[in-house]
Formats: structure tokens, C-alpha cells, sequence
């Protein structure tokens, strides 16, 4: 069970020592000439120096050695992360994938080894686009840790709780929890059993909650039930290794030490878990379907107003109420592309098909909705109070950009499922013509 301790807030100013060592936080400057414990103090920058107060993200972090102290970095080969999306052709046509293979038992997989890139859009090296990658491992990962040059990852256990150390402390996340690793923030994840889930890598830009605007000032994602580790310390001199993903490509270097040394650290440029249990639901309570961004959790915004880079939302449980309405999902064309997960349970516009650890992608304005059968049963049934999706948790990726699926994807992975379509064939001409004159 999760018996670590967290600090709780959303883009709150944080300061945390390791028990251990009280008084490591230099406590009247950030940049003593010698800091207590003798520690080194390093800056990490979540944003520009002179990005807006509002915005800026920043951490001051008090460690036995600085991070420069490692050997030279040299590529890291066998890995299907990229950040190229000219593998393929473009193809506009609805995708579903299987669910995706975890690790065979004589394979051994750490995180980063199991992590593979299905589509995406942009550059990191200008600081623009997103990335989808889905990750199946088997075992922890040994003395190596990875950071992220490019971007943020937002990581989605489907399968097996990953207990990750990162320079800020420890944190457990479980499948229904998701969390939030900052560019260039170091980590590694330990497995106990074959693990699976999603990430949405961000390139340069931060995840927020989103604004409630008529909603108010609570509802969906609380602030409070967001959670940071407190700092915990390692002081082991032995080889470790450090990946980094670095302009689409995975590259790796040794030192001599733990980069797990972190004594203290304050400010507002943290990771952070979020149970999506604890999202408070809104939903229509008298007619019509809410469209889905009712259910944002994070977003990553784009300078467009109100258009998101990307967007993480949920499809929890809810009672479903409303009256002389449709109530799954409409029919519809988005200018966004939807790329979309199922933690566990059945998803209420596909119950076949769309299955836990696979995952569905509706690029730009190609047509999707519920499958026929869902059609049929939903404009018959009787419009009680119905609790949907009990047992049941799905999400969306979605996003401003047109997404490239990868060879990895589309391909190496074998489990595209070329049956997709079928789930909209034959749909009934239930028309009953114009009014005779
Ligand atoms: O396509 C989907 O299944 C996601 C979705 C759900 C919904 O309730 C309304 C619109 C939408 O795109
Ligand atoms: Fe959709």
C-alpha cells in the first residue's frame, strides 16, 4: 500500500527536507556560499527566468553532488521512441489498436526500454508538439535513471503500480492514479509485476487545471488532491546510469553516484500524482450531452485561446439522467484529434472492441461516434437513471495538432485492428421521407 507522505497543492510554492538532515534548506537565501550538510546547490528551470510570476517554474534543489558530474552522454540504442513523424503516410482512417503486448516472461524490460512511441506531432527542438507512447514492462529499472529534455510526460498506469523515485522523493502511482514528470526531472521506476500504461509527452509547455469559468470556484480536479513527494535522499556511490531523451532520441551516461541525492528542495517546479477517483464529476442533469471537456483534468495550453496542445479527460463513473436525450456520445467531425485509453471496464459508445491496455485514434475531422449497437440500444432504452461506466475508467487524449502515427504503431506493434470499421457498418435508414403533399 502507498504509505509514503506528499505535500498537497496545485502549482503551490513547496519546500521539503529529508527528515534526516534537518536544517538543509539554507533557510535566508537560496545560493549560500556553502550550503549546511555541505550540500551543492543546483537550479532547475521549468520555465524562462523571465517568464510571468504566474507561470514561472523554478526549484532550488540541495544535493550531495551537482548533476554535472557524469561521463560523456553516447546514443541508446533499441528503442522505439521517436519524435520523427514522416515514418509513415498520412492516413485519416479511424484506428483501434489491441491491447498492447506486455513483455513476454524469458523479455526483460525496464520502463524505458518498454516505452514506444504511437504518434505525435511536432518538434521538440521548437518546443512545440505532443507525443503518445505506451509502455509494457516487467522489471524495475536498475541503478538508471531518465529524464526528459523535450517535454513533460503525463504517465497512465493501465496495469501494475509503479513506484517512482525522482529527485523531489518517492511517489506510488496505480492504475486510476495518474502523475506528472517535468522536463529534465530525473527518475526511475521500480515494477513488482508486468506493467502497462500511456504517456502523453507535452514539448514545452506545462500542464495546468483547467479554468471552471460559470462552473465556479470548485468542481473537477481539486487542487489539494494533487500530491508531491517530500525529498528523500540515497547516498550510494555506485555506477548509475542516466538516460535522456534529448530531440526525439534516447541517449545514456554513467557516474559514479546516485543522482538520487537530493537532501531538500524548494519551490513550484515539482512532480506530481493525481487520483482520478478523487475528480468531482459534472455532468448535464436535465437534457443534451456535455461535451467532453467537462471532464478535463489537465490541459496544456496552446496561444490559441481556449485551444489545447493537449488535453487529458476522463471518462469516470456518473449517473446519467437526462431527459428526451441521446446520452452516449454524439456522432461528430472534431477539428481535434482524439486519441483515446481504457484503464479498465468498457467504454459506453464502443463495448466491444476498444478493450483495456489498446487505444483508439480519431484524427481531424474523420467521422466517429458510437458503434451501431450502442446506437440501437440507446435510442430504445428507457430513460431511467443509470449509472454508466461503473467499473469503468477511459480517457482522452486530445489535441489541436494532427497526429503521425509511428511504424511502431502502425506496424512493429501488430495490433492495429483492421476490423475497426466494422462497428460502423450497416447502420439501419431509419428515414421515413419527406411529408406527402
Ligand atoms: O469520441 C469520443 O468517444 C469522445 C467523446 C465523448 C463525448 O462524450 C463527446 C464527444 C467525444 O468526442
Ligand atoms: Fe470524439
Amino acid at each position: 500500500m502507498d504509505e509514503l507522505k506528499y505535500l498537497s497543492g496545485f502549482n503551490s510554492e513547496f519546500k521539503s527536507e529529508d527528515p534526516r538532515c534537518p536544517g538543509s534548506l539554507p533557510p535566508d537565501q537560496n545560493s549560500p556560499q556553502n550550503c549546511p550538510y555541505g550540500l551543492y546547490t543546483e537550479h532547475l528551470s521549468g520555465t524562462a527566468f523571465t517568464a510571468p510570476r504566474v507561470d514561472n517554474k523554478r526549484t532550488w534543489l540541495y544535493r550531495i553532488r551537482p548533476s554535472i558530474g557524469h561521463d560523456p552522454f553516447k546514443p541508446f540504442l533499441n528503442s522505439n521512441i521517436t519524435s520523427n513523424w514522416d515514418e509513415q503516410e498520412p492516413d485519416p482512417n479511424q484506428m483501434r489498436w489491441k491491447a498492447f503486448d506486455l513483455p513476454s516472461k524469458n523479455e526483460k524490460k525496464d520502463f524505458v526500454e518498454g516505452l514506444n512511441t504511437v504518434c505525435g506531432s511536432g518538434d521538440p527542438r521548437l518546443k512545440h508538439g505532443i507525443a503518445i507512447h505506451v509502455y509494457a514492462c516487467n522489471v524495475s529499472m536498475k541503478d538508471r535513471a531518465f529524464y526528459n529534455s523535450d517535454g513533460d510526460f503525463l504517465i497512465v498506469p493501465q496495469q501494475g503500480a509503479l513506484k517512482i523515485i525522482t529527485e523531489f522523493g518517492k511517489m506510488i502511482v496505480q492504475p486510476n492514479e495518474i502523475c506528472v514528470i517535468q522536463q529534465g526531472m530525473r527518475f526511475t521506476i521500480d515494477v513488482k509485476e508486468p506493467s502497462r500504461g500511456y504517456v502523453l509527452e507535452v514539448y514545452g509547455r506545462h500542464f495546468t487545471i483547467p479554468d471552471l469559468g460559470p462552473i465556479g470556484a470548485n468542481g473537477l480536479a481539486n487542487p489539494r488532491h494533487f500530491l508531491t513527494p517530500v525529498a528523500w535522499y540515497e547516498d550510494r556511490d555506485v555506477r548509475y546510469e542516466i538516460v535522456v531523451k534529448y530531440q526525439g532520441k534516447l541517449f545514456i551516461c554513467e557516474q559514479d553516484h546516485s543522482p538520487f541525492d537530493v537532501v531538500s528542495w524548494a519551490g513550484n517546479y515539482v512532480p506530481y500524482k493525481y487520483d482520478l477517483s478523487k475528480f468531482m464529476v459534472i455532468n448535464s442533469v436535465l437534457f443534451d450531452h456535455c461535451d467532453p471537456s467537462i471532464f478535463t483534468v489537465l490541459t496544456c495550453q496552446s496561444e490559441i485561446k481556449g485551444t489545447a496542445i493537449a488535453d487529458f479527460v476522463i471518462f469516470p463513473p456518473r449517473w446519467s439522467v437526462q431527459e428526451h436525450t441521446f446520452r452516449p456520445p454524439y456522432y461528430h467531425r472534431n477539428c481535434m484529434s482524439e486519441f483515446m485509453g481504457l484503464i479498465y471496464g468498457h467504454y459506453e459508445a464502443k463495448k466491444e472492441g476498444f478493450v483495456a491496455g489498446g487505444a483508439t485514434l480519431h484524427s481531424i475531422m474523420t467521422p466517429h461516434g458510437p458503434d451501431v449497437n450502442c446506437y440501437n440500444q440507446a435510442t430504445k432504452e428507457d430513460l431511467k437513471p443509470n449509472k454508466i461506466a461503473e467499473g469503468t475508467q477511459a480517457f482522452m487524449f486530445e489535441s489541436c495538432l494532427g497526429l503521425a502515427v509511428t511504424k511502431w504503431g502502425a506496424e512493429t506493434c501488430h495490433k492495429l485492428d483492421a476490423e475497426y470499421y466494422k462497428c460502423w457498418k450497416n447502420f439501419k435508414k431509419n428515414f421515413t421521407g419527406p411529408v406527402a403533399k
